[in-house]
Parts: C-alpha cells; structure tokens; sequence
C-alpha cells in the first residue's frame, strides 16, 4: 500500500519555496527542456478547456522529467474577472506522482507555485537581457503576479553598481588621463499603472520601499529599462513608440491566442525569446497575430444566378513577429542574449517550471518532517 500523499496549502507552499532555491532550477531546466531530448523531459503543450459562459479556463500541464525523477501535472483555471473582485483570477492545484509506482505522492496549493515561478523566470529573463545600466522598472497590473514580479525584481536588481570615471592630469610635461572607480549605488526606481488608479494605490501600500503610481501606460513606461506586463488585457496596452530602445519587456498576461498585451510595432521591432515555441506558436496572441493585416482590398463579382459576391484579397500582409529564441536555448548557450536591442521575453508558462517548483517544495518538507 502506498502512503497518504503529503497536502500542502498556500501558506506553506509560499513559506518554503524560496527564489534563492527556485531560480537555479529553473534556469537548468529550461536549458535542458531546449535541448528537446525526449528520453530526459517530456512537456506537453497545455490542454485547455474553455469555459466561456464564465469567461474562464482550465488547463492541464503535465510534465515529467525523467533524470529528475519528477511525474507532475498542475490543474489551473483563469478567468477574466471584474476589477476589484475578491476572487483570484488564477488559481491552481500541483499534483507529484510516483514515477515508477504512479501514485500520487503530493497535493499542493499551486497559486503560489504559480505566482513565484512565472516571476522567477521572468527575473531570469531580465538578468539576461536588460540594459547594463537599469535603473527604472515598470509593472503594468496590480494583482498576484504584479506583486510576486515587484518581490523578485526588487530582490535581485535593487541596487545597481556603476563604476563612474574621473579623468585628471598628472604630469607637468604632458597631460596624461587617468581613471579612478568610484562604486556608486543608485537605487532601483519603480513605477506602478493600474487600469484603476485605487488599484495600483493599494499595491504601493503594501509595500515597503517608495514606489511611484502612475496615471497612464504612456506615462509608466517611458523611460523604463525593463517593463513587466502582467494585466489580463486582451487588447494591446504596451505600445513601441513609448518604449525606450534597449528596454527589456517581461510579457507574463495575454496567454490566450486572441489576446493581446504588446502592439506589432513592438513586437516586430524588439528581439523576441520565448519560454518554448511550441506553446507560443499555440498560445500567444501577441505572436500569433502581430502578423495579421487588417486593411482589405474587397470587390464584387456577379455570378450566374444574380448572386453578388464579396470577395476579399489582402492589401497589405505584414509577416508576424518571430521569435528569436527560447530562454532555454539562451541558458544552454545556442543562442545569444541580445541585450542591446529592444527586447520581449514572451511567458506562457510550462508545466517543466511547476514540477521542479513542486519537487523543491516536497523536498524542504520532508527535510523539516
Ligand atoms: N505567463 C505565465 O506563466 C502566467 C501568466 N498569467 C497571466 O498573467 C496575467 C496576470 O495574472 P494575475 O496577476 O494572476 O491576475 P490578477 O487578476 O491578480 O491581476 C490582473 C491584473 O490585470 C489587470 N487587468 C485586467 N484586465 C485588464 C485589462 N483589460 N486591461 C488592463 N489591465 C487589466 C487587473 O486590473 C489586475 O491588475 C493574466 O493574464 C494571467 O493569465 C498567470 C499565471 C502564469
Ligand atoms: O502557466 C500557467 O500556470 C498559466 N499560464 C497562463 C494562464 C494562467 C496560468
């Protein structure tokens, strides 16, 4: 007989996943999944079953790793709420398996799993692709993946260490430059937009260091180094021209192939990664779609039976954003990260980055028990 498996709840889940533990795995992970050897981890693209007299989603992400020894899949729903419901939008269950006997080892709370991974990888992202010099960040929303954003960027890129240089001369005879490095701390600057300024107001004040609220996307943004958009938009909220050349854009919302965060002009002009291009290529509506024309050239032609009929021929086809590279491929060394162009890392999340999140958690458990 198998044991009862091991329930953990939310409170735990968040107590011992630590990003210091998490963001290692995560980065060897991803650089194993983008080597596509099936005989080591075995992800596929997420199932998901619409619930749209709710205007809601399940999803299935099963995942197994077999180096690791990782049989897991999470359950997760996501809906489109109203603004301010008390309800949240994600909300999920992590199930591990037994690999060699197929029972169920660990239930556990996967809303911080969730919350804490997408974020982690997002940090991996931006260690990898935003401007040397960082000094403003900018998260678009307010709900849990705005915060569990705002915790890991602030965490690792709080302080940025410049060397400034002096020049100076020191010879009669001829003037000769020198450097003197001075380390010089700037703290990180980080801006907040809500679409409800109350909204973005209650995130800053549960926070402890300064952060400014702004009125407008336009107004957050420009000037950025690195923008995180975690909104459930499903129009365009982020647009090119008010992006600054070389910023980063961590895209955590618009997981769904008609929705949309990021305009074309963003998309077609910034370097894209993904976290894998299958699911981008099923999921992503900022991918998907920044391709598509919307200008029609239609004209008439009478048929035989005195039927007219529309017949409709593009115009003008723009070819859609592609992406670069998977994170994966970058952490593994195929691909180079570009930091000096305009980047978006587009985020879907995988099922590969809930099991070691999972896996992590059960271990930090059954050492305290
Ligand atoms: N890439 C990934 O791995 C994951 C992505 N997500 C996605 O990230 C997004 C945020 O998720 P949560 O923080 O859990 O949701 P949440 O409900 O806690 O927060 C959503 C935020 O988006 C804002 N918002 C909603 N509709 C909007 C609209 N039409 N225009 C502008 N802002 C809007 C809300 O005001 C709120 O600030 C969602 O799209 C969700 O599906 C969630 C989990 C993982
Ligand atoms: O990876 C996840 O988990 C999710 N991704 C997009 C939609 C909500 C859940």
């Amino acid at each position: 007989m198998s044991e009862s498996p091991v329930l953990l709840n939310k409170h735990e889940v968040e107590r011992l996943l630590t990003y210091d533990d998490l963001i290692p795995r995560l980065e060897s992970v991803m650089g194993k999944f983008s080597k596509r050897d099936s005989s080591e981890i075995i992800q596929p693209v997420r199932s998901v079953v619409p619930i749209q007299q709710h205007s809601g989603f399940l999803g299935v992400m099963p995942a197994y790793l077999a180096a690791e020894g990782i049989l897991c899949t999470k359950i997760v729903t996501f809906y489109q709420r109203a603004e301010g419901s008390s309800l949240p939008s994600t909300q999920a269950t992590v199930l591990l398996f037994h690999p060699e006997h197929g029972h169920v080892t660990a239930i556990m709370d996967g809303e911080a799993i969730t919350a804490k991974r997408t974020a982690a990888v997002s940090a991996i992202s931006a260690k990898l692709f935003k401007p040397a010099l960082s000094e403003v960040l900018c998260i678009l929303g307010s709900g849990q993946q705005a915060r569990s954003h705002y915790d890991v960027f602030t965490k690792l890129f709080k302080f940025k260490e410049v060397t400034s240089m002096k020049t100076g001369n020191t010879s009669k005879s001829f003037k000769m430059c020198f450097c003197v490095c001075d380390p010089v701390l700037y703290t990180l600057q980080v801006r907040v937009w809500s679409r409800r300024k109350e909204m973005a107001q209650r995130f800053v004040n549960d926070l402890q260091d300064p952060v400014t609220v702004c009125s407008s996307v336009k107004e957050a943004v420009i000037g950025a180094d690195v923008i995180v958009t975690a909104t459930g938009a499903s129009q365009p909220i982020l647009f090119g021209e008010w992006v600054k050349p070389g910023a980063h854009i961590a895209a955590v919302g618009a997981c769904r192939p008609d929705w949309r965060e990021l305009d074309d002009v963003l998309m077609r002009e910034a370097v894209v990664y993904v976290d894998s291009r299958e699911g981008a290529t099923a999921e992503s509506g900022d991918i998907i779609l920044s391709g598509v024309c919307i200008t029609f050239h239609q004209y008439n032609i009478a048929d035989l039976s005195h039927h007219r009929h529309t017949y409709s021929t593009p115009k003008s086809l723009f070819s859609q954003a592609e992406v670069f590279a998977e994170l994966g491929e970058v952490l593994n060394g195929s691909f180079p990260a570009r930091r000096e162009k305009t980047t978006v890392f587009k985020s879907l999340g995988m099922g590969i980055q809930d099991a070691v999140s999972a896996k992590l958690v059960l271990e930090k458990w059954n050492g305290e028990h």
